[in-house]
């Protein structure tokens, strides 16, 4: 099963996103104000910033679901993995995209099974149709996934009837059926209580080690996994700042990201904040 059929072209060295001065105009606004990133490959990396600031902007950005305003050289802005232009389907295969409106998706229309959302991961679908071919090598992928994320107990159940967190576990399955270089998660915590967040956050940890990068995008610092050492700081559609935590985690930084007097506190390999 080749699941990354252009894999072949991307060296260890080719960054997994570089965005150059990238501008995203919805409507009037200006949303994303010549936003440059660029994250090297296996550099697990948190983009955080506060409500309105251009998360899920970029998001979309990256996922090739919006694209940024032309520039007068005509230089392109996005490349993931090396790349300015994607079969979608094709990029999928190499970074798993998990976000509230994939999940939204799979609660309204046409009822989905769990395995069934899972292995229709290989088609791009949103289940399985009578035109896709499942292998028995898909199952066995399938399968693996679920387990890696605690999710084989859900099988049999229809996607709209799980809860948000069981829902999440099920979506990453889903994208990892590719064995995907990265996955790009969008306030993957988003609807956790407190120790099902800790629960999870300790599944990503795993993928993490495992050798999935990790793009995690949150407005949580108490998200931030030990594993994770790059942050962009994202404020009003540009990027403040952008480096390894101890640069990025600073009462300055966050004070001036989230505009408020902000206080960061480590504990052992987390942090957190509060308002001073
Ligand atoms: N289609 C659109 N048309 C007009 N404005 C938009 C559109 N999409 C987003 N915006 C605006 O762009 C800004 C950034 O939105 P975005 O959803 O990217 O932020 P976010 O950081 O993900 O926010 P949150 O944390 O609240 O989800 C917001 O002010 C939002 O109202």
């Amino acid at each position: 099963m080749n699941a990354h059929p252009s894999a072949h072209a991307i060296t260890p060295d080719t960054p997994l996103l570089d965005i150059d001065a990238a501008s995203v105009l919805r409507g009037e606004r200006l949303i994303l104000d010549h936003l440059s990133l660029r994250i090297a490959p296996g550099q697990h990396t948190a983009i955080l910033g506060p409500n309105g600031s251009g998360k899920s902007t970029l998001v979309k950005l990256i996922a090739r679901q919006i694209y940024p305003l032309a520039r007068q050289d005509g230089r392109g802005q996005v490349r993931v993995f090396g790349r300015e232009r994607w079969n979608v389907a094709e990029l999928r295969g190499l970074l798993g995209i998990v976000s509230p409106a994939v999940q939204l998706d799979y609660t309204s229309d046409t009822p989905v099974e769990v395995f069934d959302a899972v292995v229709s991961g290989f088609f791009a679908a949103r289940g399985l149709g009578l035109d896709h071919r499942v292998t028995e090598a898909m199952r066995e992928r399938a399968h693996e996934a679920l387990e890696q994320l605690d999710a084989s107990h859900l099988t049999g159940r229809e996607m709209a009837s799980l809860s948000t967190g069981e829902a999440r576990r099920v979506l990453i399955a889903r994208a990892l059926v590719h064995r995907p270089r990265a996955l790009l998660l969008d306030e993957p915590c988003a609807g956790l209580d407190l120790a099902s967040r800790r629960r999870f956050l300790e599944s990503l940890r795993t993928l993490a080690r495992g050798g999935t990068t990790l793009l995690l995008v949150t407005h949580h610092i108490e998200e931030i996994l030990p594993e994770i050492d790059h942050v962009v700081l994202l404020n009003d559609g540009r990027a403040l700042q952008q480096g390894n935590k101890a640069a990025t985690l600073t009462d300055t930084a966050l004070t001036a990201t989230f505009g408020m007097p902000v206080h960061v506190h480590r504990r052992g390999d987390w942090h957190a904040a509060t308002l001073d």
